[in-house]
């Protein structure tokens, strides 16, 4: 369990900090065997790491013996009302009440012109920028369509100070927790404090215009929130309703924006996959009637090829690379005891880097999946029970959007393509992916 008082903290950070991230658990695999779960002392816990894929589905499907256990740094930062803090009953209440409208294709039709439209703006304007930080404006294209969706009615001075405070919010998520001016977590935890001001002026400022006109039409996850009771009557607070967004803002943009930068990398890096895939949507636009303007749900049903690139791109990525979990009670994990208190860190990475299941785990190649289902709890992108990502469609609605019209015109031209990594809080080029987008014709 490491050494006193930091346990393994600092194999952990340095193994994360160097290019190879996977030497941390393979260490306890080298030294201990592939039991699938080992005991550590992690961000101020005795905690156990579940690398196997049995393992972490038993932790992540058995609520009866699990909660969240994020460190009180992560909840300190994305908020105790959030999802990162609740469980149970409160949890099943506000995961139905904010699932539904980002949850199934159908409920995200409404949503697809305006993400289409938003795509297609943003490649003519990278195209004609020059160099950019590719990473940089995705995530600000990302966090325009998930405003769209959750806050509608706030205009551009609301998005543009969140969308600052979050890139800080961010990199404090997986850093030493120390609160002193100059680290990375001070900075973070003020960046949380500027997200609530902002986002307590919008709280109020609804609920006044509510007051005044109780019959205003609902128009976004906003007013749902504003709006909900539970059988019993209760109302959300405030501070629940503002933890809420916190979370589901930076949930909903980090992931698909990161994810989808790495697709375009992928395909870029690998022309034969770029090829395949780009045939696939010439195909679509071919086959698409005259009058018709914009991509349908239809057509993104048929992306077969697109849809394998992008689960490749989910494996080889694991944008979350571990979720952590508690122990409600003393419960037997295959064949091991956790102890009731202990922290479980489930290993998404090991899954899906586990040679056993994925031949050459490493390597990207969309056509491993060809004629190929992974057994349950193999492939956990978006993880799996009650905290499945409710919005996994939403983000690969976004990815093959973007992707559809990316191939269809564009290369990207990457100024470092061997760019150093890193890897925490996620995966990303340290350069944030600096390159031109290209346009190579004029469709
Ligand atoms: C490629 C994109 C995405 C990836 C890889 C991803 C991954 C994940 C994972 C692994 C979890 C499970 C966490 C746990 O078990 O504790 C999760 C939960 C969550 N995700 Fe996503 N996500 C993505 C996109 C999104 C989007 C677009 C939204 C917003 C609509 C979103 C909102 C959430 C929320 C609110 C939770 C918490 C659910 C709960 O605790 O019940 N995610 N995500």
């Amino acid at each position: 369990m490491g050494w006193p008082l930091i346990g393994n903290m600092l194999s952990f950070l340095s193994a994360f900090k160097s290019s190879n991230p996977d030497s941390f658990t393979s260490s306890f695999i080298h030294r201990f065997g592939r039991t699938g779960l080992y005991k550590v002392h992690m961000f101020g816990n005795p905690s156990i790491i579940a690398t196997s894929a049995e393992a972490c589905r038993k932790i992540l499907t058995d609520d009866e013996a699990f909660r969240p256990g994020w460190p009180s740094s992560t909840v300190n930062l994305i908020g105790r009302k959030s999802f990162v803090g609740i469980y149970d009953e409160e949890h099943k209440w506000l995961r139905k009440l904010t699932a539904a409208p980002v949850n199934g294709y159908e409920a995200l039709t409404v949503y697809m012109k305006y993400i289409e439209e938003n795509v297609v703006i943003a490649l003519e304007e990278w195209s004609e920028m020059g160099q950019i930080e590719f990473l940089t404006e995705l995530r600000k294209l990302t966090f325009k369509i998930i405003m769209h969706i959750f806050l509608s009615t706030e205009g551009e001075e609301v998005r543009a100070a969140l969308e600052k405070e979050y890139t800080a919010l961010n990199y404090g998520v997986r850093a030493m927790a120390i609160n002193i001016p100059g680290f990375v977590y001070y900075n973070a935890l003020k960046a949380r404090k500027n997200l609530v001001a902002v986002l307590q002026a919008v709280v109020t400022k609804r609920r006044e215009e509510r007051r005044k006109n109780p019959s205003t039409a609902r128009k976004d996850m906003m007013d749902s929130l504003l709006s909900a009771e539970d059988e019993n009557g209760r109302k959300l607070t405030d501070e629940e309703i503002i933890d809420v967004l916190i979370m589901y803002l930076n949930a909903g943009h980090e992931s698909s924006g990161h994810t989808t930068m790495w697709a375009a990398v992928f395909l870029q890096k690998n022309p034969d996959v770029f090829k395949r895939a780009k045939a696939e949507q010439e195909e679509i636009v071919r086959n698409r009637p005259a009058d018709q303007k914009g991509l349908t749900l239809k057509e993104i049903r048929k992306m077969e090829y697109l849809s394998k690139v992008i689960d490749e791109t989910l494996r080889v990525v694991t944008f979350s690379l571990m979720v952590f979990r508690e122990a409600k009670k003393d419960v037997n994990v295959c064949g091991y005891t956790i102890p009731k208190g202990w922290k479980v860190l489930v290993w998404f990475r090991s899954v899906h880097f586990d040679p056993e299941t994925y031949i050459e785990p490493m390597k990207f190649d969309p056509s491993r999946w060809d004629g190929f289902t992974p057994k349950a709890g193999n492939f956990i992108p978006f993880g799996a029970g009650s905290r499945l990502c409710p919005g996994n469609d939403l983000a690969k609605l976004e990815i093959s959007i973007f992707l559809h019209h990316f191939l269809l015109n564009y290369e990207l031209e990457q100024h470092n393509p061997a760019s150093p990594l890193m890897y925490l809080p996620h995966t990303r080029p340290k350069d944030n992916c600096l390159g031109r987008i290209r346009r190579v014709s004029a469709n």
